[in-house]
């Protein structure tokens, strides 16, 4: 059985104060089931004091991107010995925000994912199609090929430590969630790629979230389906309480 993971992008949102406080409030209150991994991808400045604050708690960081080499002359970027030196322990790669905004592609998704896996973080790969593809039929192909290229050259047991993320772009913060049909059809079109690239017994290992305005309205709904393991949430991640109640929702 395959445990649900909440994660919660807050992308370029808060201050240091306002996410010592977040964690404040939610770190005793987090169900303590084994059913459930609870994550904030927070933006770099706050990894530190956020792995810090959340020792000994069941919430775990992100960082939300980061870059593919070990170090050098790469001004603003962020090595993934940086963020497993500081205790990080999931990166987010692939966002479609960063797909569109800096030139992220498939192959330095791969490139990521591989050193990712060197450092002991494990990558949260997004992948989701725009509303001309999914009009134009082509939402399966595409996803296909960037589960394809994210994972080309991983071993069996990096794939089944993988975590996908099914974000369709234009369900991403317009308050247009897919439905929970739609939802599901791709997540599990995205099990048999994953299948057909390794195993089945490797596919049912890995964990697949929807993400796309998932709120607490409607995260039950998603969770409930078929192979849909949890959620990669933006705006309703960013208060305690809403929070709160998306991991509970994967704790049932
Ligand atoms: O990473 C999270 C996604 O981009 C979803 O954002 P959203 O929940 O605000 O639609």
């Amino acid at each position: 059985m395959r445990k649900k993971v909440i994660a919660g992008n807050w992308k370029m949102n808060k201050l240091a104060n306002d996410a010592n406080q977040f964690v404040d409030e939610v770190k005793s209150k987090l169900p303590q089931s084994e059913k459930v991994e609870a994550i904030v991808c927070a933006p770099f400045p706050f990894l530190a004091q956020l792995v810090e604050k959340t020792k000994d708690t069941k919430l775990k960081v992100a960082a939300q991107t980061m870059h593919y080499e070990e170090s050098g002359a790469y001004t603003g970027e962020v090595s993934p010995e940086m963020l497993a030196d500081l205790g990080v322990t999931y990166v987010v790669l692939g966002h479609s925000e960063r797909r569109e905004y800096y030139n992220e592609t498939d192959e330095t998704v791969n490139k990521k994912v591989h050193a990712a896996f060197k450092h002991q973080l494990t990558p949260i790969v997004c992948v989701g199609e725009t509303l001309e593809q999914r009009e134009a039929n082509e939402t399966m192909d595409h996803v296909e090929m960037q589960v394809t290229k994210a994972l080309e050259g991983l071993s069996e047991e990096q794939v089944a430590n993988t975590i996908v993320a099914y974000e369709p772009i234009w369900a991403i913060g317009t308050g247009k969630t897919a439905t929970s049909e739609q939802a599901n059809e791709v997540c599990t079109h995205i099990r048999e790629v994953i299948a057909k690239l390794t195993s089945k017994e490797t596919a049912d290992k890995v964990i697949i979230q929807y993400g796309g305005s998932v709120k607490p309205a409607n995260v039950e709904e998603l969770l409930a389906q078929s192979d849909i393991d949890g959620a990669l949430v933006g705006g309703a991640s960013l208060e305690p309480d809403s929070f709160l109640q998306l991991v509970e929702a994967g704790a049932k």
